[in-house]
Protein backbone atom coordinates (compact mmCIF):
# COMPACT_ATOMS: atom_id res chain seq x y z
CA UNK A 1 0.00 0.00 0.00
CA UNK A 2 2.31 2.88 -1.35
CA UNK A 3 -0.30 5.12 -2.96
CA UNK A 4 -1.04 8.14 -2.03
CA UNK A 5 -5.02 8.41 -2.37
CA UNK A 6 -7.82 5.37 -2.43
CA UNK A 7 -7.73 5.82 -6.08
CA UNK A 8 -3.52 6.03 -6.37
CA UNK A 9 -3.52 2.64 -4.32
CA UNK A 10 -6.64 1.21 -6.71
CA UNK A 11 -5.00 2.30 -9.56
CA UNK A 12 -1.63 1.02 -8.58
CA UNK A 13 -3.11 -2.47 -7.93
CA UNK A 14 -5.03 -2.75 -11.18
CA UNK A 15 -1.64 -1.92 -13.12
CA UNK A 16 0.42 -4.78 -11.55
CA UNK A 17 -2.49 -7.23 -11.96
CA UNK A 18 -2.46 -5.81 -15.60
CA UNK A 19 1.36 -6.23 -15.96
CA UNK A 20 1.14 -9.29 -14.08
CA UNK A 21 -1.29 -10.71 -16.74
CA UNK A 22 0.44 -9.44 -19.75
CA UNK A 23 3.70 -11.24 -18.66
CA UNK A 24 1.43 -14.43 -18.31
CA UNK A 25 0.64 -13.82 -21.48
CA UNK A 26 3.71 -13.95 -23.46
CA UNK A 27 4.21 -18.04 -23.31
CA UNK A 28 1.43 -20.98 -23.83
CA UNK A 29 2.26 -21.98 -20.02
CA UNK A 30 1.75 -18.85 -19.09
CA UNK A 31 -1.37 -18.80 -20.85
CA UNK A 32 -2.58 -21.57 -18.99
CA UNK A 33 -1.58 -20.92 -15.89
CA UNK A 34 -3.22 -16.94 -16.23
CA UNK A 35 -6.48 -18.50 -17.30
CA UNK A 36 -6.30 -20.55 -13.89
CA UNK A 37 -5.05 -17.56 -11.71
CA UNK A 38 -5.38 -14.35 -13.50
CA UNK A 39 -8.85 -14.13 -14.57
CA UNK A 40 -9.26 -15.21 -10.03
CA UNK A 41 -8.94 -19.46 -10.04
CA UNK A 42 -12.52 -20.13 -8.40
CA UNK A 43 -12.05 -22.80 -5.19
CA UNK A 44 -15.43 -23.97 -5.64
CA UNK A 45 -14.70 -25.57 -9.49
CA UNK A 46 -12.97 -28.65 -7.35
CA UNK A 47 -16.04 -29.09 -5.69
CA UNK A 48 -18.03 -32.42 -6.90
CA UNK A 49 -21.43 -32.57 -8.33
CA UNK A 50 -24.27 -32.53 -5.75
CA UNK A 51 -22.09 -30.90 -3.47
CA UNK A 52 -23.36 -31.04 0.42
CA UNK A 53 -25.17 -28.05 1.96
CA UNK A 54 -21.89 -26.42 3.45
CA UNK A 55 -20.33 -26.04 0.20
CA UNK A 56 -22.80 -22.67 -0.49
CA UNK A 57 -21.72 -19.39 -0.83
CA UNK A 58 -23.69 -17.09 1.62
CA UNK A 59 -24.00 -13.53 -0.21
CA UNK A 60 -22.07 -10.56 0.77
CA UNK A 61 -23.71 -7.65 0.10
CA UNK A 62 -26.98 -6.79 1.37
CA UNK A 63 -28.94 -4.38 4.12
CA UNK A 64 -27.19 -6.41 6.97
CA UNK A 65 -23.99 -7.90 7.48
CA UNK A 66 -24.01 -11.61 6.81
CA UNK A 67 -23.14 -13.91 10.29
CA UNK A 68 -25.55 -11.96 12.19
CA UNK A 69 -29.01 -13.76 11.37
CA UNK A 70 -27.28 -16.50 8.85
CA UNK A 71 -27.64 -19.80 10.25
CA UNK A 72 -24.61 -20.26 12.58
CA UNK A 73 -22.17 -22.27 10.87
CA UNK A 74 -19.72 -24.93 12.85
CA UNK A 75 -16.51 -23.46 13.22
CA UNK A 76 -15.53 -19.76 13.99
CA UNK A 77 -11.74 -17.70 13.89
CA UNK A 78 -12.52 -14.46 15.89
CA UNK A 79 -10.21 -12.18 15.33
CA UNK A 80 -9.69 -8.30 17.12
CA UNK A 81 -6.93 -6.12 15.26
CA UNK A 82 -5.08 -3.11 17.12
CA UNK A 83 -4.98 -0.24 14.56
CA UNK A 84 -1.26 0.58 14.47
CA UNK A 85 -1.58 4.09 11.89
CA UNK A 86 -2.51 7.46 12.64
CA UNK A 87 -3.52 7.41 8.62
CA UNK A 88 -7.19 8.06 8.09
CA UNK A 89 -6.87 7.59 4.28
CA UNK A 90 -4.28 4.46 5.48
CA UNK A 91 -6.93 2.85 7.54
CA UNK A 92 -10.11 3.87 4.58
CA UNK A 93 -7.62 2.08 1.95
CA UNK A 94 -7.26 -1.11 4.09
CA UNK A 95 -10.88 -1.09 4.60
CA UNK A 96 -11.07 -0.84 1.01
CA UNK A 97 -8.89 -3.83 -0.04
CA UNK A 98 -10.07 -5.98 3.14
CA UNK A 99 -13.61 -5.54 1.53
CA UNK A 100 -12.78 -7.01 -1.88
CA UNK A 101 -11.04 -9.72 -0.34
CA UNK A 102 -13.94 -10.44 1.90
CA UNK A 103 -16.45 -10.34 -0.98
CA UNK A 104 -14.03 -12.44 -2.82
CA UNK A 105 -13.52 -15.01 -0.67
CA UNK A 106 -16.95 -15.84 0.61
CA UNK A 107 -18.12 -16.61 -2.55
CA UNK A 108 -15.39 -19.34 -2.72
CA UNK A 109 -12.45 -17.45 -4.99
CA UNK A 110 -9.07 -16.59 -3.47
CA UNK A 111 -7.79 -13.28 -2.63
CA UNK A 112 -6.62 -10.93 -5.81
CA UNK A 113 -5.02 -12.98 -7.81
CA UNK A 114 -4.87 -16.16 -6.29
CA UNK A 115 -2.18 -18.59 -4.95
CA UNK A 116 -0.68 -20.09 -7.60
CA UNK A 117 0.38 -18.96 -11.48
CA UNK A 118 1.67 -15.46 -10.70
CA UNK A 119 5.17 -14.57 -10.73
CA UNK A 120 7.50 -16.63 -9.26
CA UNK A 121 9.44 -13.74 -7.90
CA UNK A 122 6.07 -12.25 -5.77
CA UNK A 123 4.62 -13.72 -3.22
CA UNK A 124 1.49 -14.91 -4.00
CA UNK A 125 -1.83 -12.68 -3.42
CA UNK A 126 -3.89 -15.65 -1.82
CA UNK A 127 -1.76 -17.91 0.73
CA UNK A 128 -3.33 -20.65 -0.49
CA UNK A 129 -4.52 -23.10 2.09
CA UNK A 130 -8.25 -22.64 0.67
CA UNK A 131 -7.56 -24.00 -3.17
CA UNK A 132 -9.67 -26.65 -3.50
CA UNK A 133 -12.54 -26.08 -1.23
CA UNK A 134 -15.79 -24.50 -1.10
CA UNK A 135 -17.06 -21.45 -0.43
CA UNK A 136 -18.03 -23.51 3.55
CA UNK A 137 -20.52 -21.12 3.86
CA UNK A 138 -18.08 -18.32 4.94
CA UNK A 139 -19.50 -15.39 6.72
CA UNK A 140 -17.08 -12.29 7.76
CA UNK A 141 -18.32 -9.52 9.92
CA UNK A 142 -16.71 -6.76 11.20
CA UNK A 143 -17.46 -4.83 14.06
CA UNK A 144 -15.32 -1.47 15.27
CA UNK A 145 -14.21 -1.11 18.90
CA UNK A 146 -14.34 1.66 21.14
CA UNK A 147 -10.45 2.17 20.14
CA UNK A 148 -11.35 3.68 16.74
CA UNK A 149 -12.94 6.07 17.85
CA UNK A 150 -11.29 7.67 20.73
CA UNK A 151 -7.66 6.11 22.10
CA UNK A 152 -6.00 7.45 25.08
CA UNK A 153 -7.48 10.89 25.02
CA UNK A 154 -6.63 11.24 21.09
CA UNK A 155 -9.40 11.51 18.01
CA UNK A 156 -6.56 9.48 15.82
CA UNK A 157 -9.13 9.27 12.75
CA UNK A 158 -12.06 12.01 13.52
CA UNK A 159 -14.23 9.96 14.61
CA UNK A 160 -14.85 10.81 18.12
CA UNK A 161 -17.84 12.78 17.72
CA UNK A 162 -19.64 9.52 15.68
CA UNK A 163 -18.92 7.14 18.25
CA UNK A 164 -22.73 5.89 19.48
CA UNK A 165 -24.23 5.65 22.58
CA UNK A 166 -24.85 2.43 22.93
CA UNK A 167 -20.98 1.33 21.99
CA UNK A 168 -20.24 1.61 26.21
CA UNK A 169 -16.80 0.98 28.36
CA UNK A 170 -18.42 -2.49 29.59
CA UNK A 171 -18.70 -1.90 33.05
CA UNK A 172 -16.93 -4.45 35.53
CA UNK A 173 -18.87 -7.01 36.48
CA UNK A 174 -18.83 -9.30 39.79
CA UNK A 175 -16.18 -12.33 38.89
CA UNK A 176 -14.44 -10.76 35.95
CA UNK A 177 -11.19 -11.67 35.47
CA UNK A 178 -10.28 -10.57 32.55
CA UNK A 179 -6.36 -10.83 30.39
CA UNK A 180 -6.05 -7.34 28.53
CA UNK A 181 -4.13 -9.65 25.98
CA UNK A 182 -7.47 -10.94 25.61
CA UNK A 183 -9.95 -8.32 25.03
CA UNK A 184 -10.44 -5.21 23.77
CA UNK A 185 -9.76 -4.36 20.23
CA UNK A 186 -10.20 -1.88 17.45
CA UNK A 187 -11.62 -3.61 15.04
CA UNK A 188 -12.78 -7.15 14.72
CA UNK A 189 -13.54 -9.73 12.43
CA UNK A 190 -15.72 -12.68 13.05
CA UNK A 191 -14.86 -15.61 10.39
CA UNK A 192 -17.77 -18.25 10.56
CA UNK A 193 -17.11 -21.26 8.14
CA UNK A 194 -18.50 -25.35 8.06
CA UNK A 195 -14.99 -25.60 7.42
CA UNK A 196 -12.44 -24.53 10.12
CA UNK A 197 -9.60 -23.89 6.85
CA UNK A 198 -11.56 -22.05 5.68
CA UNK A 199 -12.52 -19.71 8.17
CA UNK A 200 -8.72 -19.67 9.39
CA UNK A 201 -7.80 -18.86 5.89
CA UNK A 202 -9.82 -15.70 5.81
CA UNK A 203 -8.49 -14.23 8.82
CA UNK A 204 -5.42 -14.87 7.94
CA UNK A 205 -5.26 -13.90 4.73
CA UNK A 206 -6.92 -10.28 6.30
CA UNK A 207 -3.94 -10.35 8.52
CA UNK A 208 -2.28 -10.31 5.87
CA UNK A 209 -3.17 -7.74 4.12
CA UNK A 210 -3.26 -5.43 6.64
CA UNK A 211 0.01 -6.22 7.33
CA UNK A 212 1.65 -2.97 8.23
CA UNK A 213 -1.69 -0.65 9.00
CA UNK A 214 -3.08 -3.44 11.73
CA UNK A 215 -1.71 -6.11 14.03
CA UNK A 216 -3.88 -9.05 15.12
CA UNK A 217 -4.28 -8.17 19.18
CA UNK A 218 -6.06 -11.63 20.18
CA UNK A 219 -7.75 -14.25 18.66
CA UNK A 220 -10.05 -17.05 19.22
CA UNK A 221 -11.01 -20.24 17.54
CA UNK A 222 -14.25 -21.86 17.88
CA UNK A 223 -16.28 -25.14 17.27
CA UNK A 224 -19.27 -27.27 18.40
CA UNK A 225 -21.91 -23.64 17.76
CA UNK A 226 -23.70 -23.23 21.28
CA UNK A 227 -26.34 -21.61 19.57
CA UNK A 228 -28.56 -21.78 16.70
CA UNK A 229 -30.71 -19.05 14.89
CA UNK A 230 -32.55 -21.55 13.26
CA UNK A 231 -34.81 -22.89 15.81
CA UNK A 232 -36.26 -26.12 13.50
CA UNK A 233 -33.13 -27.08 13.69
CA UNK A 234 -31.63 -29.50 16.13
CA UNK A 235 -30.99 -27.35 19.53
CA UNK A 236 -26.72 -27.57 19.82
CA UNK A 237 -25.19 -28.47 23.11
CA UNK A 238 -22.58 -26.56 24.76
CA UNK A 239 -19.41 -28.09 27.22
CA UNK A 240 -22.16 -28.77 30.34
CA UNK A 241 -23.86 -31.39 27.95
CA UNK A 242 -26.92 -28.99 27.97
CA UNK A 243 -28.89 -28.03 25.03
CA UNK A 244 -28.24 -24.38 24.59
CA UNK A 245 -29.93 -21.90 22.52
CA UNK A 246 -33.19 -22.79 23.31
CA UNK A 247 -34.69 -19.46 22.98
CA UNK A 248 -32.56 -17.76 21.34
CA UNK A 249 -33.94 -15.03 18.48
CA UNK A 250 -34.46 -16.83 15.02
CA UNK A 251 -32.99 -15.61 12.06
CA UNK A 252 -36.10 -15.49 10.48
CA UNK A 253 -37.87 -13.42 12.98
CA UNK A 254 -37.04 -10.16 11.33
CA UNK A 255 -39.94 -8.49 13.96
CA UNK A 256 -37.52 -9.81 16.99
CA UNK A 257 -34.53 -9.08 14.54
CA UNK A 258 -35.80 -5.48 14.58
CA UNK A 259 -36.98 -5.17 18.06
CA UNK A 260 -33.98 -6.06 19.95
CA UNK A 261 -30.85 -6.62 17.13
CA UNK A 262 -31.08 -4.26 14.22
CA UNK A 263 -29.69 -0.72 15.46
CA UNK A 264 -32.37 1.59 14.18
CA UNK A 265 -31.89 5.38 12.12
CA UNK A 266 -33.26 6.95 16.16
CA UNK A 267 -31.26 4.92 17.66
CA UNK A 268 -28.58 8.00 17.69
CA UNK A 269 -25.67 7.00 15.24
CA UNK A 270 -27.74 7.23 11.82
CA UNK A 271 -24.40 5.40 10.32
CA UNK A 272 -25.39 2.19 11.98
CA UNK A 273 -29.08 2.09 10.97
CA UNK A 274 -28.94 -1.77 9.92
CA UNK A 275 -25.91 -2.85 11.77
CA UNK A 276 -26.08 -4.42 15.28
CA UNK A 277 -23.79 -4.02 18.28
CA UNK A 278 -21.60 -7.05 19.14
CA UNK A 279 -20.27 -8.34 23.10
CA UNK A 280 -17.48 -11.02 22.50
CA UNK A 281 -17.05 -12.64 26.09
CA UNK A 282 -14.20 -15.58 26.07
CA UNK A 283 -15.88 -17.47 29.77
CA UNK A 284 -13.96 -20.02 30.54
CA UNK A 285 -15.79 -23.45 32.07
CA UNK A 286 -14.60 -25.60 34.85
CA UNK A 287 -15.81 -28.96 33.14
CA UNK A 288 -13.87 -30.61 35.73
CA UNK A 289 -15.75 -29.11 38.50
CA UNK A 290 -19.49 -29.83 36.70
CA UNK A 291 -18.58 -33.15 35.86
CA UNK A 292 -18.20 -33.93 39.46
CA UNK A 293 -21.62 -32.06 40.38
CA UNK A 294 -24.87 -34.35 40.58
CA UNK A 295 -27.05 -34.74 37.93
CA UNK A 296 -29.61 -32.60 39.77
CA UNK A 297 -27.86 -29.82 41.01
CA UNK A 298 -26.89 -29.22 37.14
CA UNK A 299 -30.06 -29.10 36.30
CA UNK A 300 -30.90 -27.03 39.13
CA UNK A 301 -28.36 -24.48 37.95
CA UNK A 302 -29.13 -24.63 34.33
CA UNK A 303 -33.23 -24.40 34.70
CA UNK A 304 -34.01 -26.81 32.01
CA UNK A 305 -33.23 -30.84 31.97
CA UNK A 306 -30.58 -32.52 30.83
CA UNK A 307 -31.34 -34.81 27.77
CA UNK A 308 -34.94 -33.30 26.56
CA UNK A 309 -33.89 -29.28 27.22
CA UNK A 310 -37.52 -28.76 28.89
CA UNK A 311 -38.14 -26.21 31.36
CA UNK A 312 -38.02 -26.75 34.92
CA UNK A 313 -41.22 -28.16 35.52
CA UNK A 314 -42.53 -28.65 31.88
CA UNK A 315 -42.18 -31.69 29.49
CA UNK A 316 -40.84 -30.42 26.01
CA UNK A 317 -37.72 -28.03 24.91
CA UNK A 318 -40.12 -25.56 23.52
CA UNK A 319 -43.23 -25.56 26.38
CA UNK A 320 -42.84 -21.72 27.89
CA UNK A 321 -40.77 -21.37 30.73
CA UNK A 322 -42.96 -20.32 34.08
CA UNK A 323 -40.51 -18.36 35.75
CA UNK A 324 -41.73 -19.68 39.42
CA UNK A 325 -41.08 -22.87 39.02
CA UNK A 326 -37.14 -22.36 38.19
CA UNK A 327 -34.88 -21.87 41.34
CA UNK A 328 -34.20 -18.43 41.85
CA UNK A 329 -30.23 -18.59 41.27
CA UNK A 330 -30.74 -20.97 37.97
CA UNK A 331 -29.54 -19.71 34.59
CA UNK A 332 -32.59 -19.38 32.86
CA UNK A 333 -34.50 -18.10 35.33
CA UNK A 334 -32.18 -15.18 35.94
CA UNK A 335 -31.31 -14.57 31.79
CA UNK A 336 -35.26 -14.85 31.09
CA UNK A 337 -36.35 -11.82 29.12
CA UNK A 338 -39.11 -11.70 32.02
CA UNK A 339 -36.39 -11.10 34.53
CA UNK A 340 -34.84 -8.36 32.50
CA UNK A 341 -37.19 -6.05 31.40
CA UNK A 342 -38.52 -8.16 27.71
CA UNK A 343 -34.37 -7.97 27.12
CA UNK A 344 -33.05 -9.86 24.33
CA UNK A 345 -29.97 -10.65 23.04
CA UNK A 346 -28.93 -13.05 19.54
CA UNK A 347 -26.72 -15.42 20.97
CA UNK A 348 -24.27 -16.66 18.21
CA UNK A 349 -20.87 -18.84 20.72
CA UNK A 350 -18.86 -21.54 20.00
CA UNK A 351 -17.18 -24.28 22.27
CA UNK A 352 -13.03 -24.10 22.98
CA UNK A 353 -10.85 -25.90 24.11
CA UNK A 354 -7.34 -24.47 24.00
CA UNK A 355 -4.88 -27.05 25.46
CA UNK A 356 -4.49 -27.25 29.56
CA UNK A 357 -4.07 -24.66 32.14
CA UNK A 358 -0.66 -26.38 33.46
CA UNK A 359 -2.74 -27.46 36.61
CA UNK A 360 -4.06 -30.70 34.43
CA UNK A 361 -7.24 -29.33 34.09
CA UNK A 362 -8.66 -28.77 30.17
CA UNK A 363 -8.61 -24.68 29.20
CA UNK A 364 -12.28 -24.88 27.84
CA UNK A 365 -15.09 -23.01 27.83
CA UNK A 366 -17.42 -20.37 25.61
CA UNK A 367 -16.65 -18.19 23.43
CA UNK A 368 -19.65 -16.12 24.05
CA UNK A 369 -20.77 -14.12 20.80
CA UNK A 370 -23.75 -11.71 21.43
CA UNK A 371 -26.10 -9.06 18.97
CA UNK A 372 -28.09 -6.80 20.11
CA UNK A 373 -29.23 -3.01 19.45
CA UNK A 374 -27.96 -1.77 22.55
CA UNK A 375 -25.40 -3.15 24.82
CA UNK A 376 -26.82 -1.23 28.11
CA UNK A 377 -30.69 -2.86 27.47
CA UNK A 378 -28.95 -6.07 26.32
CA UNK A 379 -25.48 -8.07 27.43
CA UNK A 380 -25.26 -5.54 30.18
CA UNK A 381 -28.74 -5.60 31.60
CA UNK A 382 -28.65 -9.69 31.48
CA UNK A 383 -25.10 -9.59 32.59
CA UNK A 384 -25.88 -7.60 35.90
CA UNK A 385 -28.93 -10.18 36.66
CA UNK A 386 -25.93 -12.80 35.88
CA UNK A 387 -24.50 -11.54 39.63
CA UNK A 388 -26.33 -14.02 41.37
CA UNK A 389 -26.24 -17.11 38.82
CA UNK A 390 -25.69 -20.53 40.76
CA UNK A 391 -23.48 -21.02 37.45
CA UNK A 392 -21.41 -18.40 38.33
CA UNK A 393 -19.54 -20.99 40.74
CA UNK A 394 -18.26 -22.70 37.58
CA UNK A 395 -17.34 -20.26 35.46
CA UNK A 396 -15.08 -17.45 34.58
CA UNK A 397 -15.22 -14.42 32.17
CA UNK A 398 -11.68 -14.25 31.47
CA UNK A 399 -11.83 -11.92 27.87
CA UNK A 400 -14.04 -8.84 26.61
CA UNK A 401 -14.72 -7.00 23.84
CA UNK A 402 -17.36 -4.98 22.14
CA UNK A 403 -17.43 -3.75 18.78
CA UNK A 404 -20.41 -1.85 16.52
CA UNK A 405 -20.40 -3.63 13.20
CA UNK A 406 -21.42 -1.25 10.86
CA UNK A 407 -24.85 -2.06 8.08
CA UNK A 408 -24.10 -3.98 5.13
CA UNK A 409 -22.25 -3.76 2.18
CA UNK A 410 -23.33 -2.29 -1.00
CA UNK A 411 -21.95 -3.49 -4.08
CA UNK A 412 -19.27 -1.48 -4.93
CA UNK A 413 -19.16 0.18 -1.39
CA UNK A 414 -16.80 -0.99 1.73
CA UNK A 415 -16.85 -2.12 5.62
CA UNK A 416 -17.37 0.82 6.78
CA UNK A 417 -18.71 3.29 4.48
CA UNK A 418 -21.24 4.82 6.27
CA UNK A 419 -19.14 5.47 9.35
CA UNK A 420 -16.08 7.70 6.73
CA UNK A 421 -18.13 8.89 4.31
C1 LIG B 1 -25.20 -12.15 29.60
C2 LIG B 1 -25.66 -13.08 28.85
C3 LIG B 1 -25.35 -14.52 28.98
C4 LIG B 1 -24.17 -15.16 29.31
C5 LIG B 1 -22.85 -14.53 29.62
C6 LIG B 1 -24.42 -16.56 29.28
C7 LIG B 1 -23.49 -17.57 29.56
C8 LIG B 1 -23.73 -18.94 29.51
N1 LIG B 1 -24.91 -19.57 29.23
C9 LIG B 1 -24.77 -20.93 29.30
C10 LIG B 1 -25.75 -21.91 29.08
C11 LIG B 1 -27.10 -21.67 28.80
N2 LIG B 1 -27.70 -20.45 28.65
C12 LIG B 1 -29.05 -20.63 28.40
C13 LIG B 1 -29.96 -19.63 28.19
C14 LIG B 1 -29.69 -18.27 28.11
N3 LIG B 1 -28.50 -17.63 28.39
C15 LIG B 1 -28.62 -16.29 28.18
C16 LIG B 1 -27.63 -15.31 28.36
C17 LIG B 1 -26.32 -15.55 28.75
N4 LIG B 1 -25.72 -16.74 28.93
C18 LIG B 1 -29.95 -16.06 27.75
C19 LIG B 1 -30.52 -14.70 27.39
C20 LIG B 1 -30.62 -17.27 27.72
C21 LIG B 1 -32.08 -17.50 27.33
C22 LIG B 1 -32.95 -17.36 28.54
C23 LIG B 1 -34.42 -17.59 28.17
O1 LIG B 1 -34.96 -16.75 27.44
O2 LIG B 1 -35.01 -18.57 28.60
C24 LIG B 1 -29.33 -22.04 28.43
C25 LIG B 1 -30.70 -22.67 28.25
C26 LIG B 1 -31.10 -22.93 26.82
C27 LIG B 1 -31.38 -21.71 26.01
O3 LIG B 1 -32.43 -21.12 26.04
O4 LIG B 1 -30.45 -21.29 25.31
C28 LIG B 1 -28.12 -22.69 28.67
C29 LIG B 1 -27.91 -24.17 28.76
C30 LIG B 1 -23.41 -21.16 29.63
C31 LIG B 1 -22.81 -22.53 29.81
C32 LIG B 1 -22.78 -19.94 29.76
C33 LIG B 1 -21.38 -19.63 30.12
C34 LIG B 1 -20.38 -20.42 30.00
FE1 LIG C 1 -26.70 -18.61 28.94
Amino acid sequence: MTGETDNGTDNERRRERMSRRSMLGLSGTGLIAGAAAGVGLDRTAFAKEGRPVSAEAVPFYGAHQAGIATPVQDRLHFAAFDVMTEDRAKLVRLLKEWTEAAAAMTAGRPVGDGAVGGLSVAPPDDTGEALGLPASRLTLTIGFGPGLFEKDGKDRFGLRARRPAPLVDLPHFPGDNLDPARSGGDIAVQACADDPQVAVHAIRNLARIGFGTVAIRWSQLGFGKTSSTTPDAQTPRNLFGFKDGTENIAGTDADLLGKHVWAGRGDGAPWMAGGSYLVARRIRMHIEIWDRTPLGEQEDIIGRDKGEGAPAGAAREHDPVVLERLKRDSHVRLAHPGSNGGSRILRRGYSFTDGTDGLGRLEAGLFFLAYQRDPRTGFVRIQQSLASDAMNEYIQHVGSGIFACPPGVRKGGYWGETLFS
